[in-house]
């Protein structure tokens, strides 16, 4: 095992389990491996200067400030890297709660803008991709309810409604029938949400076991190594 940790993305429509995963994955890390996580998320404000191009774009978009806000969270996803991932890298994984997908969403459904128009304008600015894109998949309906019926969940008229959820999921289903076309997702796999929390976890870990982007136990136990 190298020492190079991997950068997972998950990716979903709201409800479909992403936290659900991210902590899953987080507390296997941490009990196997004494190694804590990294967690970020699609946006972190990194690029000061961008922030209110980036609340505007996202919560009042409109033709006028698209390119700004696109603009804006190339930004903020190169400060991100730059700043979190890949200097935390060598010492523990980066798991982030989306990235590429849901912006490519956002754009095809909010500004009618092709994927891989969206896609070539991100990555420009782009200097690295996660090792893999999990992409978790749920009936709109049933993650819709799922959402819902979350604590506090706050829902948006523009956003949280059947007809755009499942545009947006359309979206994410073009683009993972074709991942070629989208090397900086890394590697794409679907996940069916449908199956109980512990299938999707299970199912997740055989994912990163396969690609060996989680250290062998045994090999450790060997090396007498401890990463945390
Ligand atoms: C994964 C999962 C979540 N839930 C609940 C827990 C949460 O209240 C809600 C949403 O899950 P959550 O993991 O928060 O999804 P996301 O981060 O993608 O929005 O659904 C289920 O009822 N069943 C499940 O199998």
């Amino acid at each position: 095992m190298n020492d190079r940790y991997p950068f997972i993305v998950i990716e979903g429509l709201d409800g479909t389990g992403k936290t659900t995963l991210r902590k899953g994955l987080f507390r296997l890390w941490e009990g196997l491996y004494g190694v804590t996580p990294l967690c970020v998320l699609t946006t972190n404000f990194l690029a000061v200067d961008q922030a209110a191009a980036i609340v505007t774009g996202k919560y009042q978009p409109n033709a006028g400030n698209r390119d700004a806000y696109l603009s804006a969270i190339a930004a903020d996803k190169r400060a991100t890297l730059e700043r979190l991932v890949l200097p935390q890298r060598p010492a523990r994984p980066v798991i982030a709660d989306r990235w590429l997908l849901s912006e490519l969403a956002f754009f095809a459904v909010k500004h009618d803008m092709k994927v891989s128009k969206t896609y070539e304008a991100l990555a420009t600015r782009l200097t690295a991709a996660p090792d893999l894109t999990l992409v978790l998949d749920l009936e709109t309906d049933a993650s819709m309810s799922r959402a819902h019926a979350r604590q506090g969940d706050a829902v948006r008229a523009d956003w949280d409604v059947h007809n755009v959820q499942s545009r947006v999921r359309e979206t994410y289903e073009s683009v993972v029938t074709k991942p070629d076309g989208f090397p900086l997702l890394g590697d794409v796999v679907r996940l069916d949400a449908r199956r109980p929390r512990c299938e999707v976890l299970l199912a997740a870990w055989d994912v990163l076991r396969e690609r060996h982007l989680v250290p062998s136990l045994t090999a450790q136990v060997e090396g007498g190594e401890n990463h945390g």
